[in-house]
Order: structure tokens, then C-alpha cells, then sequence
């Protein structure tokens, strides 16, 4: 690394040892100075312990406060019993809090006191801190947040009055929050009410559910404002500026975990307090040129809608209705008959089934984003419809009998299954993974299913295909107009009745749902397009490798 110049430099007491402290534009560090002398079996040592040298970079510095020695209190009012030796001897001090890394990508915050000789010295080094940190524009300082207090295990409003809150007060963010009283409160007024000028993000408490709130909430008003009509499945959108915070308090918390590495509400907070920001790719679902929903994680049709149907009768469960309902429609073994067709992505880095993994930084993301980016050239793709023949204009064509056709415009890890639905799928690619099992036998599903807990590849099995595309389409075999709609809802608690009351019938329904993110939708003909990196969160993609241990020399960081 680049060698930067030393803004400040002293010796300053640390829990009574003196240490060399420093602070540059990019790194704090404090390493201890070996003052005592030690003896050991007749050799002499310095009393330097490795792992006595400290670093941490100015950008993962949370706050910084002067702590009041001589009444023994810290200024955010949590009382500390100082040192007698430090006291007397080094009467000023002041409080560094800093991300740390702990276990499975979480963060937490660490403060480290320094004491000092003089006041005026003291004084320095806050002021010095506080400049650098202001100088940090991507830090939030004033959040919109919505709690949904119904999400999850109904924990919501307790995990940001006790987790977030007094983390955004120590870093000075300031909060506008609203707890929602009814599904799509926040939505709605994001998309008319807000005035989001004066936000620096939004900040949604609760499951994927309500971050696909903030989504439609948030894509529905740009659009808006930009003059772009939804309905157009065509239409190039405009990405959003304001960056959206997840803090995990659902079922599934599948975005948080698949942008974080773990669904933990410290660790969001700490993501959106050093200003974070990671772009992510939003499918547009639409049913004969009507806009009808976003998607970021999941469209799944066959396994996955049948699962959220039935597990929506059960909310009174909570995340454990999942499990309930997954369990049920495995035993159901329905497959649905359709079309599928789709367009490739072309000129790409990456394949759904290699080894690389959408990490902090990506590369694939970076590259493919430019190519696929909403204001690059449009790419001419003839239409699928216009020719009959299986390969058209780019566009690939197959029909079949499905146990589930599933589109991840992510890998969808999450804490039931941590490499996901998709493991080398990413997060802002401009492409989404379309994934296709068909009919197989049950134990052949169990066994398809079962992969996506452990090291073997979900896609290396006869009925399962994968491709990465920008565009697909999927028509169900026996195609409804909108008037049947109605009759297929009584048709289906009508067949779901006969096979209850038949156990031994064998034939599937002609139709399953889809499940977009965790809500179903209303047509089982959909299209859908990839509108790379539409939006922003607070997050950085889950890092390579945590550092659980101090760094043993900060020059070398
Ligand atoms: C045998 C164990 C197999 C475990 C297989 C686990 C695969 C899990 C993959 C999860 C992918 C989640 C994708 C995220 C979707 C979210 O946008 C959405 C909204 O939150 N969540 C769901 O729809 C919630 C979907 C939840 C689906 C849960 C499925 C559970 C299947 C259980 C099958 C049991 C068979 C046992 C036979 C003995
Ligand atoms: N005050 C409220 N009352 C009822 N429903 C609400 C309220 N606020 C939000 N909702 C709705 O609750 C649904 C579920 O919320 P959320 O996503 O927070 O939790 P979840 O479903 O348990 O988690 P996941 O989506 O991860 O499975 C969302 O679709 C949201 O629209
Ligand atoms: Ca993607």
C-alpha cells in the first residue's frame, strides 16, 4: 500500500502501557511501545507481546467522544471506572468506537480509550478524527426507517430499539421512523408521500417482504418522477439514488444474507453507518404488456409457488411455516406443463455452474454491469414469437413438464440453505440464473433438494437445467385469459380437494404460482427482463475472508 502521510502522531496510555499512535488519512494504528524489561530462563526480553500492534482503517471508524476523566463518565452517559495509574498521571482521554470482525462475516463494534498528557494534545486528536470522518461522504446522516412490527418472529421494533438505535445515535444519524400498521404502509408512502429529498436512504426493519416494499416503494417513484411508464416490459428504468438498509427481522432475510454474509442486526447497522453501498439487479414481471411486480431474489414457479401458497395460510407459524409447507409440497410432487423461453446472456463473464462466487468488489459484476448497465445500447433481440423454430434470434425455446422452473437474480443464500439456490449467481450482473427441474421421482427431488445444504452441485443431475439470462418468458401448457383466472381459483380448491379426498391420484394441476420474492402472483404467464443494477443498498457484498485476529504489524496492512 501506498505509504500516506502522518496527520497525527503520539505516545498515548492504553489501559496502562504506553503505545505509538497514529493516524493517517487511511489507517489508525497503535502499537505498543516495549517500555518494562523482562527475564526470562536468564534471557533478557522486551515485554512485547505479538498481537500488540493495532490498525484500523479510518473508514470503519464508528465515532469518536472525549471521555470525562474526572467524573469517571463517558459523554453518551455509560459510566467507566478509569485506571488510578492513567488518571493521575494521563488526565485527558478519548474513545475511538470501530467496526470490528467477528465470527461468520459478522461485525460489532469495539471502542478503544487513549489517554493523554495534556488536554490541548487531546483535544487534537478528536478534532483530527472528526474531520476525517466528516470528510467520508458516503455516510449516511439522516435515515428514513420503517419497522415492520409483524415480520419474522414479530421481534422488529425490539431489535431496532435495542440493537440499531443506539448505534445511529453514537454515530450521529439521525432518524425519521415509522412503524407500519398495515402491509404496504411503507410502500405507499414511499412512492407518494415521502419527501425523500431529505434522506440520505431509507431503512426497512423486517424481512424480505418489506425490503420488496422499499423496492416498489422506491423503483415505482423514480419512475415516476422520470416520466417512464412501468407497463412497458421494454423500458429501460432509471436507477434509484437512494440507497436501501435491510435490517433482518423476517422468516427468510434471504437479500440481507446474500449481501452481507449473515442476517445479523448489528452487522446491517454497522454496514449502513460506514455508508456502504453495493448495486443490485431488479427483474420486472409483467402478464400482457401490464406491469405486474419486482423481483431481486426469487421467481419461482411449480415447488417454490406452491410452498408460499400454502405457507401463507400459516403465517400463525412463523418462519417455521416454511418448513411445514416445504415438507407438505414435497410429499404432493406436483409438475406443471409450459413453455419457458429465454434469452442468453451473451459476451459474459462467468457461468451459473462455475466455482466463482459473487463476492465484495466483484469483478463479474463490474464487467458484465457495463455491458449490461440501463443506460448502455440496446442489443437487438428479436422477438421470440416471430419464428417458430426452437432457436430464435438468440432466443432458446423449451417445453416441458416442471417440478419447479426457479429465476435467482442471486445466489438466494440464506440461512437455510448458505450457498443458495444459485451458489455463482450475482448480485449486479444485469442476468438472473433460470433454473429448470423437471418431472423426476420424488426421491430424485429429495436428492436435488438436499444438495442445496451441502458441497454438491444442485445442477449436475439429469433432470436439472441452468442458464444465465437477461429475458424470459413462461406460458403454461393450458393458457388462460384473464376471465379464467377467477374459475382456476375454484378449480383449484376443487382438484386440491378431489386429491385430498383421493390420495392415491397421481395427476398434477395445470397450474402452480408464482412465488416473486415471497408474494404470488396473480398469472402464471409472465415475462420478465433484468434491469442491471437498478438499485443501491447499504451493504458491500460478502467479504472474502474475515480477520478475527489483530494485525500483528499495521505498516503492513
Ligand atoms: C431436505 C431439506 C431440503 C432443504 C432445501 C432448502 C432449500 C432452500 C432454498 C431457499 C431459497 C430461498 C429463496 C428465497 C426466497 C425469498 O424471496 C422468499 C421471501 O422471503 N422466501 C420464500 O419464498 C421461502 C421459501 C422457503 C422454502 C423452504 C423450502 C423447504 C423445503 C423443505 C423440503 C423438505 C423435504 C423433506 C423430505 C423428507
Ligand atoms: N404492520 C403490518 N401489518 C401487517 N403486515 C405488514 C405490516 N407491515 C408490513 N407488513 C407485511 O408483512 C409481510 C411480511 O413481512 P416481512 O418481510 O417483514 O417478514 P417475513 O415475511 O416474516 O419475512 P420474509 O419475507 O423474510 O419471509 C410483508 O409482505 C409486508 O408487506
Ligand atoms: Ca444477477
Amino acid at each position: 500500500m501506498e505509504k500516506q502521510p502522518r496527520l497525527l502522531a503520539s505516545q498515548l496510555l492504553l489501559k496502562n502501557s504506553l503505545f505509538e499512535v497514529s493516524l493517517n488519512r487511511v489507517l489508525l494504528t497503535w502499537t505498543e511501545i516495549p517500555t518494562k524489561k523482562k527475564r526470562v530462563s536468564g534471557v533478557i526480553h522486551h515485554a512485547f507481546k505479538v498481537g500488540t500492534s493495532h490498525g484500523v482503517s479510518v473508514s470503519e471508524i464508528l465515532a469518536v467522544k472525549e471521555l470525562d476523566v474526572d467524573s469517571g463518565t463517558k459523554d453518551d452517559g455509560r459510566w467507566q471506572k478509569m485506571p488510578q495509574k492513567s488518571s493521575e498521571a494521563y488526565p485527558y482521554a478519548f474513545t475511538v468506537s470501530y467496526v470490528e470482525r467477528a465470527w461468520q462475516h459478522r461485525w460489532r463494534c469495539s471502542d478503544v480509550t487513549f489517554h493523554c498528557l495534556e488536554g490541548a494534545l487531546c483535544q487534537q486528536w478528536i478534532q483530527t478524527i472528526r474531520e476525517q470522518l466528516a470528510a467520508l461522504t458516503s455516510r449516511p446522516k439522516h435515515l428514513l426507517v420503517y419497522i415492520n412490527p409483524y415480520g419474522g418472529k414479530q421481534q422488529g421494533k425490539r431489535i431496532y430499539e435495542q440493537k440499531v438505535a443506539p448505534l445511529f445515535i453514537l454515530a450521529s444519524i439521525s432518524t425519521d421512523v415509522i412503524v407500519t400498521e398495515h402491509a404496504n404502509h411503507a410502500r405507499d408512502h414511499l412512492r407518494t408521500e415521502a419527501e425523500l429529498k431529505q434522506y440520505d436512504g431509507v431503512v426497512c426493519v423486517g424481512g424480505d417482504g418489506m425490503f420488496s416494499e422499499m423496492v416498489h416503494g422506491l423503483v415505482s417513484r423514480t419512475q415516476r418522477d422520470n416520466g417512464v411508464d412501468q407497463n412497458s416490459p421494454e423500458e429501460k428504468l432509471v436507477p434509484c439514488t437512494l440507497r436501501i438498509g435491510i435490517i433482518p427481522a423476517g422468516s427468510t432475510d434471504c437479500i440481507c444474507y446474500a449481501t452481507v454474509g449473515i442476517n445479523d442486526p448489528v452487522t446491517s447497522a454497522l454496514h449502513i453507518i460506514v455508508g456502504d453501498a453495493q448495486p443490485m439487479d431488479v427483474c420486472s414481471v409483467h402478464h400482457n404488456n401490464t406491469f405486474l411486480r419486482y423481483s431481486v431474489s426469487l421467481l419461482g414457479y411449480g415447488f417454490y409457488g406452491d410452498v408460499l401458497a400454502d405457507s401463507e395460510r400459516k403465517r400463525w407459524m412463523g418462519p417455521a411455516r416454511y418448513d411445514f409447507s416445504g415438507f407438505k409440497t414435497f410429499l404432493t410432487h406436483h409438475y406443471y406443463e409450459g413453455t419457458v423461453s429465454f434469452l442468453p446472456a451473451t459476451d459474459i463473464l462467468g457461468t451459473p455452474r462455475d466455482k466463482t462466487r459473487c463476492r465484495a468488489g466483484c469483478f463479474i459484476c463490474q464487467h458484465n454491469g457495463q455491458l449490461y448497465s440501463e443506460d448502455a445500447p440496446e442489443i437487438c433481440e428479436t422477438d421470440p414469437d416471430v419464428s417458430d423454430s426452437e432457436y430464435k434470434g438468440g432466443w432458446q425455446v423449451i417445453r416441458g413438464k416442471f417440478l419447479a422452473i426457479n429465476a435467482a437474480s442471486m445466489s438466494c443464500a440464506c440461512p437455510r440453505s448458505p450457498k443458495g439456490l444459485s451458489p455463482a449467481a450475482h448480485l449486479a450482473d444485469g442476468t438472473t440464473d433460470l433454473i429448470l427441474v423437471r418431472k423426476c421421482s420424488r426421491f430424485n427431488f429429495l436428492r436435488h433438494l438436499l444438495r442445496h445444504t451441502s458441497k454438491y452441485d444442485q445442477f449436475d443431475m439429469t433432470f436439472v437445467e441452468v442458464h444465465r439470462v437477461r429475458r424470459f418468458r413462461f406460458t403454461p401448457r393450458y393458457c388462460q385469459s384473464d376471465s379464467e383466472l377467477d374459475l382456476r381459483e375454484n378449480g383449484k380448491r376443487l382438484f386440491s380437494q378431489i386429491c385430498r379426498d383421493h390420495p392415491a391420484c397421481s395427476c398434477s394441476p395445470a397450474y402452480s404460482s408464482w412465488n416473486c420474492d415471497g408474494e404470488i402472483l396473480p398469472h402464471a404467464a409472465i415475462e420478465v427482463g433484468v434491469h442491471c443494477q437498478l438499485i443501491k443498498l447499504f451493504a458491500r457484498g460478502i467479504e472474502e475472508q474475515p480477520v478475527f485476529e489483530d494485525l500483528p504489524n499495521p505498516c503492513a496492512i
